[in-house]
């Protein structure tokens, strides 16, 4: 991957299923990028994904194990799905407010998700989880480290469609000033190896006069297991 952090480079790129795939890759770092559109022509099944999954585990606020409402509303597909409630925060292979399995992961997603993350160099990414963050205006997600999955070597891709967000890119403290990035329709980020414990997330989501969108839709794809 490149290794100057202020350039970006344009790649076309055709995935399996050979629709194409462009790109602007913005490098975050030596383990880390930002791909521009990646996910766009992907958009309208990911919503039609969405909606199938949906059906079967809907959408609900989790709880921290503090006790607060998250502002996302959150679901899963996946062998296993990232659960939070009083008990803490986890990993399980069952919906608990159904009782049911996570949906399938679908193919194409996770064939998209395995293509960015070898766009960031981690060449071997088979996700068995997707968390499926759904913000209204006004929600957001506090800094964090993502740290329930057994195996850190693995990645992180992101997906972002609808509304924009600042995306919080911190650093391995929580005290580590974020930097402020937009994550616009279509983008994936990808962070891992070094940063795969950086802190991150979601500054309020604001509704946006130049978009159809009422809500922002995030995909986050790991191997839990
Ligand atoms: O919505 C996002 O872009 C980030 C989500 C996230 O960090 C998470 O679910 O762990
Ligand atoms: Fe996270």
């Amino acid at each position: 991957m490149n290794d100057e952090n202020n350039s970006a480079y344009n790649l076309d790129l055709f995935p399996v299923d050979s629709t194409p795939r462009e790109t602007t890759v913005f490098p975050l770092s030596d383990h880390s990028v930002i791909l521009k559109s990646f996910a766009s022509t992907a958009a309208s099944k990911i919503y039609t994904s969405t909606a199938a999954i949906s059906a079967q585990a809907p959408f609900r606020h989790w709880q921290t194990p503090g006790g607060k409402q998250m502002s996302a509303l959150s679901t899963n597909c996946g062998e296993l799905g990232w659960v939070s409630d009083r008990q803490g925060y986890r990993y399980q292979a069952t919906d608990p407010q159904t009782g049911k399995p996570w949906p399938s992961l679908p193919q194409f997603l996770s064939e998209l998700a395995h293509d960015a993350a070898a766009q960031a160099g981690y060449n071997d990414f088979v996700p068995d989880s997707c968390l499926l963050n759904k913000y209204l205006p006004k929600a957001s997600m506090g800094l964090h480290q993502d740290r329930d999955e057994r195996d850190f070597s693995q990645p992180i891709v992101s997906i972002s469609l609808g509304l924009p967000a600042q995306f919080l890119w911190g650093g391995l403290k929580r005290s580590d000033r974020p930097q402020r990035l937009l994550l616009e329709h279509g983008d994936v980020v990808v962070w891992g190896a070094a940063d795969r414990l950086r802190y991150h997330g979601i500054a309020p989501v604001k509704a946006s006069k130049g978009t159809t969108a009422d809500h922002r839709l995030n995909l986050t794809l790991r191997k839990a297991s």
